[in-house]
């Protein structure tokens, strides 16, 4: 698992007079699991989207672990959140005409070879979560089903931390409190660092800390007596 220092990360965009984002400093030890929640447009995704690599950062430092993803070239952010980030997004970002096991193993056959331990903790993944038919083609499957599947993907490579944007948000109540249980506890059994964006109070209540945002900076912190 690893731990999260953003410090001084402001975040701009052309034509805009003040950054949507200002961020003096936030810490998340290991393991923790953080809430990230605000209004529209108070810069969630843009949070997300720097502490994840999918943003070029250009002011501040963004530490898992140690490395900061703020110096680290498009190529290198691609292959260290490959590495390190299991990523679930509150549209699924699953590939139809492919079965429930093709699309938790894609990331990884794009990538390399699939090995015989990492189809079986696929399998294990997938039974895990509930998935009782992996041959199953993706389309034909719940809403509920799909988000449970992209839970599988995001941990297929043991990743040290899940980020998960708006993950109940397209689903109904129940199946939206499955994925909720999943993802607080899968990442809590493989060990993994949890930030999810989220306005759905059942699932931020089961986190250990929220943060709010509003006008992109930190209004809230559950936890701001621990990390100080
Ligand atoms: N590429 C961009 N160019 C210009 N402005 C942007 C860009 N991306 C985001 N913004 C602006 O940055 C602010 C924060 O947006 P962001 O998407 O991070 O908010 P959010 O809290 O995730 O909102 P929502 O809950 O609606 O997804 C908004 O005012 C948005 O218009």
């Amino acid at each position: 698992m690893l731990s999260l220092d953003v410090t001084g990360l402001e975040m701009r965009f052309p034509g805009l007079a003040s950054p949507v984002l200002s961020i003096d400093r936030l810490h998340l030890p290991a393991g923790a699991r953080l809430a990230i929640t605000g209004a529209s447009g108070s810069g969630k995704s843009t949070l997300v989207n720097a502490i994840t690599g999918l943003e070029r950062v250009e002011h501040g430092s963004i530490l898992w672990g140690g490395e900061d993803m703020a110096r680290l070239s498009g190529w290198q952010r691609d292959a260290f959140r490959a590495r390190h980030i299991g990523l679930v997004m509150q549209d699924f970002h699953l590939f139809p005409g492919l079965s429930a096991f093709e699309n938790v193993v894609l990331p990884v056959r794009l990538a390399r070879r699939l090995s015989v331990a990492e189809a079986e903790r696929a399998r294990l993944l997938l039974d895990m979560t509930g998935i009782a038919r992996p041959a199953q083609k993706i389309e034909t499957l719940s809403r509920g089903e799909m988000q449970r599947v992209a839970v599988a993907r995001a941990l297929l490579s043991k990743p040290g931390v899940v980020v998960a944007d708006e993950p109940t948000a397209s689903l109904d109540r129940s199946a939206g409190e499955e994925v909720a249980d999943l993802l607080v506890r899968l990442s809590r059994e493989e060990g993994a660092t949890l930030v999810v964006v989220t306005h759905d109070p059942a699932l931020s209540e089961r986190l250990d800390r929220r943060i709010r945002l509003a006008g992109g900076v930190i209004i809230e912190d559950s936890g701001e007596a621990e990390a100080a």
